[in-house]
């Protein structure tokens, strides 16, 4: 038997890291996916193939308890720490074990603030947990989601994981979300070209917020308190264009309280500094940061922000929100 799932990135619209802290935040699922495709085997193997990380595939295999790695490169077991506890978790609550071959291709780039960990984490369990007969409903895939990056990134708030397993527009805190009103919003995300991780940003944050809370707490304070204020707008009786000029000009200012948190870096405050040049109403850093992508509102004007993007070194990718979270795709006997 074989199962074909899949499960979209996000864009954080407001509330990164502080979300991490318990505050509220506002993220959308976009329409790039990641694809899992897992089948049972007649051992007792776990094989995973990805396809779009530059490690080649990895053989784990287990008896009893025990696991072991079979690899050539150190770095393989490390990069593919979600994948491998996305399947355990959906074996564990499926009581059983079983060798299946797990294989991944996904059209997210990895580490840019769009959730690929997440992603690739939801499809992976919502894969192997239907593979193993179990049928979990997409918020229960969430949690287990959640969990994994626990147990991978040591701090998570749960948010990619549960845009990416429920899709649409949500606002989330503390592991409850909900649905916002449906608005088409004229985007365009500019990818850096580099990487960052989220694993090492939110323990960049969380030092600095130990070392000067006196500091650090009012911005995160101050993070919370304007995504208050982003969802009176969304669900306000306001005009559209009244609408995106509020949250335009929230999210620079989203955008300057997470460049004092110290995750933007110089390229990307240059794409946000040209998106707004070229007419965005409002631009900020998207994800994590430490590189990755920021993305820009504007009405009217996505093709030129999205070439300004292009002239200032980024890669411009102009994208929609995904009503659809996980989907199982394809189930063959
Ligand atoms: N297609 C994939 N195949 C296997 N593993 C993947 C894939 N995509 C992402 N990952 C895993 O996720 C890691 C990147 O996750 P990370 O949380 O650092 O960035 P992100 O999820 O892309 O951005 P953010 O968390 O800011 O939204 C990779 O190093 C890898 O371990
Ligand atoms: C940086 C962060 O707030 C968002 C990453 O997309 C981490 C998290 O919420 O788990
Ligand atoms: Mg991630």
């Amino acid at each position: 038997m074989r199962v074909l799932a899949s499960a979209p990135a996000k864009i954080i619209l407001f509330g990164e890291h502080s979300v991490v802290y318990g505050k509220p935040a506002i993220a959308a699922a976009i329409n790039l996916r990641t694809y899992v495709e897992a089948e049972l085997r007649d051992d007792k193997k776990i094989r995973i193939e990805a396809h779009d990380i530059k490690v080649p595939g990895l053989t784990v295999s287990f008896s009893e308890n025990e696991i072991y790695f079979e690899s050539d490169y150190g770095k393989a077991a490390e990069v593919l720490s979600y994948v491998r506890q996305a399947i355990e978790l959906a074996m564990e609550e499926a009581g059983v074990r079983r060798g299946i071959n797990v294989s991944i291709t996904s059209q997210i780039p990895v580490g840019a603030g769009l959730g690929s960990s997440a992603a690739v984490a939801v499809a992976t369990i919502g894969a192997v947990s239907k593979l193993l007969g179990l049928e979990l409903t997409r918020e229960e895939v969430a949690k287990l989601g959640h969990k994994v990056e626990l147990l991978v990134q040591g701090a998570s708030s749960g948010i990619d994981p549960t845009v990416s397993a429920i899709g649409g527009f949500l606002y989330y805190e503390k592991g409850n979300f909900e649905h916002l009103p449906f608005m088409e919003l004229p985007i365009v995300v500019g990818y850096t070209g580099s990487s960052g991780s989220t694993k090492e940003l939110v323990a960049m944050v969380r030092r600095r917020y130990e070392s000067m809370p006196e500091l650090i707490v009012p911005i995160l304070n101050a993070m919370g308190k304007l995504v208050e204020k982003a969802r009176e707008v969304i669900t306000s009786e306001l005009d559209e264009e009244e609408k995106f000029a509020k949250l335009g000009e929230l999210m620079n200012i989203n955008h300057g309280l997470l460049d004092a948190l110290g995750v933007s870096t110089k390229k990307l405050s240059e794409l946000v500094y040209a998106a707004r040049t070229a007419g965005a109403l409002g631009a900020k850093i998207t994800g994590a940061g430490g590189g990755g992508c920021m993305y820009a509102l504007a009405p009217g004007r996505q093709r030129e922000v999205a070439t300004a993007i292009t002239i200032a070194g980024g890669t411009p990718m102009i994208t929609e929100i995904s009503r659809e979270g996980l989907r199982i795709e394809e189930v063959m006997k």
